[in-house]
């Protein structure tokens, strides 16, 4: 089973609310939130209160990307706003196991991101205690970006690590490039969460690119 979740990056911030609706009507079965603090990534997007302010407007749950330093500082605005899903990236913990921690805590599920050069077997220790590993397959920072294709490698490489360690239900996810061309080899390497941004928001047609990479 693929969840698709869209990435709002791409979408037209203009009119935000109305766009994640209208995914949610064509089909996504997650809402994918880039948060970016302009020091982790060189760009910067938005923070809580949008998050906040976009929440009533949808059932789907939300999946926060946090592209920030010190990452555990959101975790608790984050579940009041009703966050379901939050990932931090590996490269921005130095406690990563306590910021597992403090995410469950705060009873949401915890992810972890790993930029294209940090290798898979940095989560040998707190493979148990995930509920999703994502895998950037771009540089993180921007949308529109060209597929790495040596992600597909680490996708297989991280559903390995995370059955090794008895976690079955966690789930693999992968963001960035992913389109027409490039879902076929992650869906065969065992990510069942797309993350997709232009490909969706840039689409004539929502419906049918939806439908194609949750198939
Ligand atoms: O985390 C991200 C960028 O850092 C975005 O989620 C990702 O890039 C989505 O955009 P696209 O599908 O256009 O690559
Ligand atoms: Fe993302």
């Amino acid at each position: 089973m693929i969840t698709v979740c869209p990435s709002i990056l791409s979408a037209d911030f203009a009119k935000l609310a109305e766009e994640i609706q209208d995914v949610e009507k064509k089909g996504a079965r997650c809402i994918h939130l880039d948060l970016m603090d302009g020091h982790f990534v060189p760009n910067l997007t938005f923070g809580i209160p949008v998050v906040q302010a976009v929440r009533k407007y949808t059932q789907l749950p939300f999946d926060a990307h946090l592209m920030v330093e010190h990452p555990e500082t959101y975790i608790d605005g984050l579940a009041a706003a009703g966050v379901t899903y939050v990932t931090v990236h590996q490269e921005a913990c130095v406690h990563l196991d306590r910021v597992l921690q403090a995410i469950h805590d705060a009873h949401m599920k915890a992810g972890v991101a790993l930029n294209p050069a940090t290798p898979v077997t940095t989560l040998e220790w707190v493979a148990a205690q995930v509920d999703l590993i994502l895998i950037m397959s771009v540089n993180p920072g921007f949308g529109g970006q060209r597929f790495l294709p040596y992600a597909v490698e680490k996708i297989k490489q991280a559903r390995a690590l995370l059955d090794a360690s008895g976690n079955t239900c966690a789930a693999v996810q992968v963001d960035g490039g992913i389109n027409r061309k490039t879902a076929p080899s992650v869906k065969a390497a065992g990510a069942t969460f797309l993350v997709a941004g232009s490909a969706i928001f840039g689409a004539s047609d929502r419906a049918e690119i939806i439908r194609f990479l949750q198939a």
